[in-house]
C-alpha cells in the first residue's frame, strides 16, 4: 500500500520532492498540500490531483494524511514538526530542524516524551554515494586517523532574503552534519572568520565566510561558505589522514576535451548536485515510516546541528572561539 504524504511548503525543494514522490520513488504518493502562496500551491494541487489545505496544521491533522514533508520557510519547522509529534505522524523536515536551539530542544523532549521516534532531519548528504564512499575509506583505516578537512560551499547566487547568519544556519549547517556523521564525533569550538567581502554581496550580507571547527578529538576543519560565488554550485571535501588524503567526487561528469580547453560542467545548483542523494533519502524515508522506523539522521542530529550553528553565530558576532557543549545524548536515540 502507498504511503499518503502531505507536503507543507511547495516552493524549490517542496515542488520537487511533490515531483520525486510522485514520479521517481515507489510506494507512496502525495495527497495533501498547503502553501501561504496559495495560487502556487492550487495550481500544483490540480496538477498533481491532490487536496489543498489553508494551513500546514491542517495538512497533518488530515485523516487521509499518513506522514509529512515539511518543505517551508526554516523559522516555520519547529512548529509543524511539534504538530507532527503532536498528531502521531511520520515527518521528515528539510533542514535545519529548527533556527534556534531552544527550538531543537523542545522537539527532542516532545519526541521523547512520545516515546516513538517519529522525526527526520533533511540531511541528505549522508545519502550522496560521494560522501558514502569518504566515510567507508575513513573507516577502513586506509589513510590513517582523520587529521584536518578542508570543505567549500559555494552558491552562485543567495536568495533575495538570505542574512550573514543564514549562511552558517541555512548552508554550513550541511557541513555541520556531514562532517560530524563522516567523523563520527561532536564538535568542541567554533570560530568563524570574516575576509573581505565581495562587492557582489549585497544587502550588507558579509560574505564569504570562513568557518573554523574543531571536534572532540582534536580534528581541525575548515570550511569556506560563499554564497555569492557566481560560478556555480560547488562543494569540496577534503579529508586529510595520516599517511594520505582523500577528495569528495564531483559526480560522474563528461570530461571534454575542446577549443584548447580539458573541462567539465559545474553544478549550477543543489537540485542537479545531490538528485541522486534526494532520491535515496526519499526511498529509504518512505520503506522505513512502512516498517514503522526512522532510517535518517534524527531529531537529535537536527538539535546536535544546531547546538554548533548557534556556536558559529555566537563566535561571529562576539569574533572568539567559543566552545561548543554537546549535552547527553538519550539511549532513545541509539547513541
Ligand atoms: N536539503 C537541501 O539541500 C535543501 C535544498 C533547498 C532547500 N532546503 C530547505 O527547504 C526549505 C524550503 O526551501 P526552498 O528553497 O524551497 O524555499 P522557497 O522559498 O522556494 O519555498 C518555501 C515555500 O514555503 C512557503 N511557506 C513559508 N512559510 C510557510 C508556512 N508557514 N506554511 C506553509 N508554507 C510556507 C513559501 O510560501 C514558499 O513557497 C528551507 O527550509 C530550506 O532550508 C533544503
Ligand atoms: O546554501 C544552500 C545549500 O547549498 C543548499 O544545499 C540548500 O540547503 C539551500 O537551502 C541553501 O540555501
Amino acid at each position: 500500500m502507498n504511503l499518503r504524504i502531505g507536503v507543507i511548503g511547495t516552493g524549490a525543494i517542496g515542488e520537487d520532492h511533490i515531483r520525486r514522490i510522485t514520479n521517481v520513488i515507489t510506494g507512496a504518493r502525495v495527497v495533501a498540500l498547503s502553501d501561504l502562496n496559495v495560487n502556487r500551491a492550487k495550481n500544483l494541487a490540480k496538477k498533481y490531483d491532490v487536496k489543498f489545505y489553508v494551513t500546514g496544521e491542517e495538512v497533518i491533522e488530515a485523516a487521509e494524511v499518513d506522514a509529512v514533508v515539511i518543505a517551508s520557510w526554516d523559522p516555520t519547522h519547529a512548529q509543524y514538526v511539534a504538530a507532527s509529534i503532536k498528531a502521531g505522524k511520520f515527518v521528515l523536515c528539510e533542514k535545519p530542524l529548527a533556527t534556534s536551539k531552544e527550538d531543537c530542544k523542545r522537539i527532542v523532549e516532545a519526541e521523547l516524551a512520545g516515546g516513538k521516534q517519529l522525526v527526520q532531519v533533511g540531511f541528505m548528504r549522508r545519502f550522496d554515494s560521494g560522501y558514502r564512499q569518504l566515510k567507508a575509506c575513513i573507516e577502513s583505516g586506509e589513510i590513517g586517523n582523520p587529521l584536518m578537512l578542508h570543505c567549500v560551499h559555494r552558491n552562485p547566487t543567495p536568495g533575495p532574503k538570505h542574512t550573514t547568519e543564514m549562511s552558517i544556519k541555512n548552508s554550513v549547517i550541511h557541513e555541520i552534519d556531514v562532517l560530524r556523521w563522516l567523523l563520527g564525533e561532536d564538535f568542541k569550538t567554533a570560530q568563524v572568520l570574516l575576509p573581505k567581502s565581495s562587492s557582489l554581496a549585497e544587502n550588507g550580507l558579509r560574505d564569504p565566510q570562513i568557518v573554523l571547527l574543531e571536534t572532540q578529538s582534536g580534528v581541525r576543519i575548515d570550511i569556506e561558505s560563499f554564497v555569492s560565488c557566481q560560478y556555480g554550485y560547488d562543494v569540496q571535501c577534503e579529508v586529510v589522514g595520516e599517511t594520505g588524503t582523500i577528495r569528495l567526487p564531483d559526480p560522474a561528469a563528461v570530461v571534454m576535451r575542446s577549443h584548447g580547453k580539458l573541462s567539465y560542467e559545474i553544478f549550477s545548483d543543489w537540485s542537479d548536485r545531490f538528485v541522486e542523494a534526494y532520491n535515496i533519502e526519499f526511498q529509504q524515508w518512505v520503506d522505513g515510516v512502512k516498517l514503522g522506523v526512522v532510517a535518517g539522521p534524527t531529531a537529535w542530529d537536527g538539535y546536535a546541528a544546531c547546538i554548533t550553528a548557534d556556536a558559529c553565530t555566537e563566535a561571529r558576532e562576539k569574533g572568539t572561539i567559543v566552545p561548543i557543549t554537546m549535552p547527553q545524548c538519550s539511549a532513545f536515540y541509539g547513541r
